[in-house]
């Protein structure tokens, strides 16, 4: 039964406070071209465009000499709720309808947490209508970020499960925080949950197919060393250099001619890209179906109640 699989026991949990449970033994150029986007997103939805009532500001962008810090800011975890995802695809378009900025640093407000993922409380309680609409801009989220023609660096200052995971995944490079309390994967089947197929393509081609396959069923959870061990991310620093690296990292990156690296992403990463676009809304009707079953809300009720009483 699904509630058995994902007893307490079983929710290896990294994050501050939580130890014995963690899973893991574990230049500019002169050449600026922008190039034709990837055919990425189908456009999002009007529904998505309106105005949440909090009028909360989720996602600060701060951008100078053509790198803008996207930071995520939804205390107290940086869970990604429709209404951050909605908020950072708004900005997420200006920042590429705007020709002077090349790169974009993705990084976390909280000090302790760069995102716990997808909103746990956006996939359980609501109904098919709501679900459809928090997948399709988790999708859009995706899209993006994997198919910017922008460069696009992580930087993981603090613990990053499951969705915060796809986000640094999508990235085109990874730099995280060198504290043994945090912890980055994809630790969905902890949820008695299945991350997609499309999270699945973005893991195996970043640490490849046997490494996934592992993570994947086990829902394992990497402290800094190992995840770098797995390739998962590609440069662990001290904590209070994560920032200051990103920049020296994306100056490197822009070192590249725009249209080059544009055109050579694209080749990488396009038929990935495809494979979701092709098959978008089965993959929302799909997840409606899955999340709306009644052992499915029964495991996520069970989860946010041992997230809410566990020991801290
Ligand atoms: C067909 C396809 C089907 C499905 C695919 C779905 C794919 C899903 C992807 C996901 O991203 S699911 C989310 C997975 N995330 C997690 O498992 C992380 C859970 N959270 C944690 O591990 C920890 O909270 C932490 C991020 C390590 C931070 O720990 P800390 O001790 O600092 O905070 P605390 O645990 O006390 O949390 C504070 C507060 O926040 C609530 N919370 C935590 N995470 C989430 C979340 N992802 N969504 C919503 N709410 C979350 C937690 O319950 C606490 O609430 P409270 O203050 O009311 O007690």
């Amino acid at each position: 039964m699904a509630l058995r699989a994902v007893s307490a026991l079983t929710w290896g949990l990294g994050g501050p406070g939580v130890g014995p449970l963690r899973s893991g033994t574990f230049l500019r150029c002169a050449t600026q071209h922008r190039l034709e986007k990837m055919p990425s997103s189908i456009g999002f939805p009007e529904a998505s465009r309106r105005p949440f009532s909090s009028h909360r500001i989720l996602v600060d962008v701060d951008q100078s000499h053509g790198v803008a810090t996207m930071k995520l800011k939804n205390p107290p975890v940086n869970s990604l709720s429709l209404e951050l995802l909605t908020e950072f695809v708004i900005s997420w378009e200006k920042l590429e309808n705007d020709k002077s900025c090349r790169g974009v640093i993705l990084t976390s407000n909280s000090p302790k947490i760069f995102s716990a993922g997808l909103d746990i409380t956006d996939m359980y309680g609501k109904n098919a209508a709501h679900y459809a609409e928090f997948w399709k801009a988790v999708q859009e989220v995706w899209l993006k970020l994997y198919t910017s023609n922008m460069v696009v660096i992580a930087a993981i200052n603090g613990s990053s499960p499951a969705g915060g995971c796809l986000m640094s995944l999508a990235s085109d490079y990874r730099i995280m925080a060198d504290n043994p309390k945090y912890t980055i994967g994809l630790n969905e089947t902890l949820l008695g949950i299945v991350a997609p197929f499309w999270f699945k393509d973005n893991l195996v081609n970043t640490i490849g197919n046997r490494a996934s396959e592992h993570a994947l069923q086990r829902g394992l959870l990497f402290p800094p060393a190992d995840a770098l061990k797995i390739g998962l991310v590609d440069q662990i620093v001290p904590e209070d250099k994560v920032q200051s690296t990103a920049l020296s990292v994306m100056s490197e990156w822009l070192k590249i001619p725009d249209h080059a690296r544009q055109l050579t992403k694209t080749m990488m990463r396009k038929p990935t890209a495809d494979r979701l676009l092709k098959q978008r809304e089965a993959d929302i009707q799909n997840f409606v179906s899955f999340i709306s079953k009644d052992s499915i809300q029964k495991s996520l009720h069970m989860y946010l109640k041992f997230l809410k009483e566990r020991e801290k």
